[in-house]
């Protein structure tokens, strides 16, 4: 089967990362992600990135580097984390659609939330990628 992107959003502001907590499906729901979604056909993972992040948390953003690996979910899913920033000018990130709390964490609080499972090794990644 192939492989298709989840693209999860790495989004600092002020040395602090985005923490998104899923209220859908249920399976998921109460667990912490990294704000994002599946890439779409024909769309690069960077435009897919901007996009969700403009339709869960209506902010304006821009994707910076990739964070080196990719981790697996449900097949034929997998995810993979581009750092971002908020934009000059844009709306403060609020949970519009599939979470329902949104936390901006120090690099001290990373652990304090109950992230999905598939998403811990791609966080720690992404902090040491981030020197947090
Ligand atoms: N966005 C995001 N999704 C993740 C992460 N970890 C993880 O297992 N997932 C799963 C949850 C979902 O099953 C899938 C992403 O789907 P989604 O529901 O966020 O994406 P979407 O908005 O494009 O979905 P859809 O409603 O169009 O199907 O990947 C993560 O860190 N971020």
């Amino acid at each position: 089967m192939t492989e298709r992107i989840v693209v999860g959003a790495a989004l600092v502001d002020g040395g602090r990362l985005l923490a998104a907590r899923r209220s859908a499906p249920a399976e998921l729901a109460g667990r912490w992600e990294l704000p994002g979604g599946k890439v779409e056909a024909g769309e690069t993972p960077q435009a897919a990135l901007v996009r969700e992040l403009r339709e869960e948390l209506g902010v304006a953003a821009e994707p910076g580097d990739r964070v080196p690996g990719q981790w697996p979910l449900k097949p034929p899913y997998v995810l993979q984390v581009w750092t971002a920033r908020l934009l000059p000018g844009s709306a403060a990130p609020e949970p519009l659609q599939d979470h329902d709390v949104l936390r901006w964490l120090a690099p001290a609080e990373i652990w304090e939330v109950p992230w999905l499972d598939q998403d811990v090794p791609a966080v720690r990644r992404t902090l040491e990628r981030l020197g947090l």
